[in-house]
């Protein structure tokens, strides 16, 4: 948690930077209107970068961008009929998969090498690539825990798990603050409350809790990862059906996170007030909410994932008002994560005098 809190300072300049970049785009009236989603994706990929490989945002964006096309690729085949023997098989598609594989693979070790490289003078680094490197790769360097081509994976999933989902919980905490007016002046007031006009630090930010509890309600009405999926590792019965070992069980996150018999006849409806009295207590069941999963698979990065989302939503509400663009059409859109297939339009005004 203290190496999450570091962190923060990160998290906080990154969005200040941004919010610099939206500055210099207002009018003589102090308003401008950005396609927060875009921005979003940006956003959290430099923080990702940062914090993960602590590399600059360029070396980190040629890794995003490739990685987002491959993931655009796998999912284009998803809902196909599956015959094993297709994915090894040169055709067109197959062939890009390989080829942006490879450039992801030679950036990260470029990304890797570098580090190792410079390690006797700086260290492994104080990020999340240089934690993993000092855990894998002992001094030795006898037996090392991971080998190369299993580092690049760790990062991959990374980057992969980090960026997307929290830009899409940043997109849709936004749509819900600027469709619930009432309640953006709430979480303002809330913020200036704890955080003043300064940059939050992650004890304030640990203190927010209306923020807290309508990030929460953001994440059951429109969870970033929507379903999920596991194997039976032997025969079970779930609900009185028979699953043999071996079934992969998809779990309709997004389906049980509307269910009235699990959250009640408000099931549909937005209501932060619901997570009052924590998690376990909003729904019928203790693990209702699943956005970040459950159990010992669960999201490793639901805690940075929180922390980024509240420092990010808490310097946007000090420093600007907002509401939809009438440009705005709402179309949900699931691509392993669910995003607005429009982007998300949004009219911003300067707070500043
Ligand atoms: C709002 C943001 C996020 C959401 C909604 C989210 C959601 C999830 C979910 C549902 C899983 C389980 C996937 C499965 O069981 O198939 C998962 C796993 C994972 N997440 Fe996240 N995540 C978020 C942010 C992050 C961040 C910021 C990081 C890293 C910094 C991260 C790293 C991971 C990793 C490494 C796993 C795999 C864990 C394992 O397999 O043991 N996630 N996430």
């Amino acid at each position: 948690m203290d190496k999450l809190k570091m962190m923060t300072v990160t998290m906080s300049d990154c969005a200040g930077s941004m919010m610099s970049e939206w500055k210099a785009k207002m009018d003589k009236g102090g308003s401008v209107e950005i396609d927060l989603s875009h921005h979003f994706e940006e956003l959290t990929a430099d923080v990702i970068s940062h914090t993960a490989f602590g590399s600059s945002y360029e070396q980190g964006k040629k890794v995003f961008l490739a990685q987002r096309e491959l993931q655009f690729l796998a999912f284009s085949t998803v809902f196909n009929v599956q015959i094993p023997a297709f994915r090894y098989l040169p055709t067109e598609k197959n062939l890009k998969i390989w080829k942006l594989d490879k450039e992801v693979r030679t950036m990260l070790m470029n990304i890797i090498k570098g580090r190792l490289a410079t390690k006797d003078i700086m260290g492994y680094g104080n990020d999340l690539l240089g934690l993993m490197l000092e855990a894998c790769a002992p001094e030795d360097r006898q037996n090392p825990l991971l080998s190369m081509d299993e580092i690049i994976d760790e990062c991959k999933t990374f980057f992969f798990a980090g960026h997307d989902t929290s830009s899409h919980l940043l997109t849709w905490t936004m749509f819900l603050l600027s469709t619930h007016p009432k309640w953006q002046e709430k979480l303002r007031e809330e913020v200036l409350r704890e955080c003043g006009n300064g940059v939050p630090t992650g004890d304030m930010l640990n203190k927010l809790q209306l923020v807290n509890m309508f990030l929460l309600e953001t994440l059951r009405l429109y969870a970033p990862v929507s379903a999920i999926q596991r194997k039976a590792g032997s025969d079970l019965e779930v609900g009185g059906i028979k699953v043999p070992e071996g079934t992969v069980l998809t779990i309709p996150i997004a389906t049980i996170h509307r269910d009235k018999e699990v959250w009640g006849e408000d099931a549909n409806e937005f209501k932060p007030m619901r997570f009052e009295n924590g998690v376990t207590r909003a729904g019928k069941h203790p693990n209702a909410l699943l956005s970040f999963s459950s159990g010992p698979r669960s999201c490793i990065g639901q805690n940075f994932a929180m922390i980024e989302a509240k420092a990010v939503i808490a310097v946007i509400l000090q420093r600007f008002s907002f509401s939809l663009s009438p440009k705005y059409v709402h179309a949900p859109m699931d691509v392993i994560t669910l995003r607005p297939k429009f982007g998300l339009p949004m009219v911003l005004k300067s707070l500043e005098m």
